[in-house]
């Protein structure tokens, strides 16, 4: 569970049961808190026509000089009822699908190294805090992660845990959001990369289909590289109002189908163009 190279690692003495440990401020390093202030001032100089509204008015608020303290963004996040937790890195499923129906966010304690610095491979407190938190701010958004993990510990009693894991990597991970303004993202994943928020809206290379909840709970995805395929919602509403619905009888039903492939696109698919103008966009 924990990085097994990880310079904080002395740092957990005490792994609560439900995964959490105390986020120590004071043992970030100089060089880390400079990193993590490269990394935020990288992404943040992306965000104008590529990340949708709700994040970057968001992401603004929480913003620290260095590596965020969790004590002071849990006072910022108390306005929707979030609360972030510290946890050693990835947790099992249904301690991360506990946490967010107690909304409850898990945040990684651990900075990645300055040779990961455009990529890494698991979550860390960059993609975690940046990439998530703001839209935790954002009250429909902040409700539909709520029933996702309750959603979640549903799932694992119904065997369905893939398709809803799926749910949570188009959407939470790798969304796209359709606004007036163009298409824009709110993907935590893509939010936190430093060429995948400029891809997902400008390269022509992958699919952008309009959501469908069977569809994207049937879809396959990629951990290792850009997505082939982008789901794009209307507004966090059409999100929230599209997964209250049951889920019992459709995981039945797709337990019955083969997986699509990440980069097929079917006949039934609604594609969206991206034709956003580019004078809107950052530099
Ligand atoms: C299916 C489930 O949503 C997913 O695998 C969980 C597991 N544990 C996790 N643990 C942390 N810290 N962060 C995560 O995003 C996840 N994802
Ligand atoms: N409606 C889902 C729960 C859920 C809500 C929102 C997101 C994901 C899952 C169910 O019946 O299981
Ligand atoms: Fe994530």
């Amino acid at each position: 569970m924990l990085k097994p190279d990880n310079p904080l690692r002395g740092n957990y003495s005490h792994i609560r049961a439900d995964y959490t440990v105390e986020q120590d401020w004071q043992v970030y390093t100089a060089e880390e808190h400079d990193l993590y202030r490269r990394l935020f001032e990288r992404q943040s100089s992306k965000l104008k026509g590529y990340a949708a509204e709700e994040f970057i008015e968001n992401v603004h608020r929480l913003a620290s000089d260095g590596l965020p303290c969790f004590d002071d963004a849990n006072q910022i996040l108390a306005e929707t009822g979030w609360k972030i937790v510290a946890v050693p890195g990835l947790i099992p499923d249904d301690t991360f699908f506990t946490h967010l129906a107690h909304r409850q966010f898990p945040v990684t304690v651990w900075l990645r190294k300055p040779e990961e610095f455009d990529y890494i491979v698991e979550p860390d407190i960059f993609h975690d805090f940046f990439g998530h938190v703001p839209l935790l701010l954002n009250p429909v958004f902040a409700d539909h992660l709520q029933a996702y993990g309750k959603g979640g510990l549903r799932a694992m009693k119904l065997d369905a845990v893939p398709y809803l894991a799926r749910l949570y990597w188009y959407m939470v991970e790798f969304g796209l959001i359709l606004t007036p303004e163009g298409l824009r993202t709110y993907g935590a994943g893509i939010l936190s990369s430093g060429g995948e928020i400029i891809h997902c809206i400008d390269s022509p290379a992958p699919n952008r289909i309009k959501f469908d909840l069977r569809r994207v709970m049937q879809s396959e995805y990629r951990i290792d590289r850009y997505q082939d395929t982008y789901f794009v919602i209307d507004s966090f509403q059409q999100l929230f109002d599209e997964t209250a619905v049951d889920f019992g009888p459709i995981y039945e039903d797709l337990k019955k189908l083969e997986p699509i492939d990440p980069s097929v696109v079917l006949p039934s698919d609604t594609l969206v163009s991206h034709t956003n103008p580019v004078d809107q966009k950052a530099a």
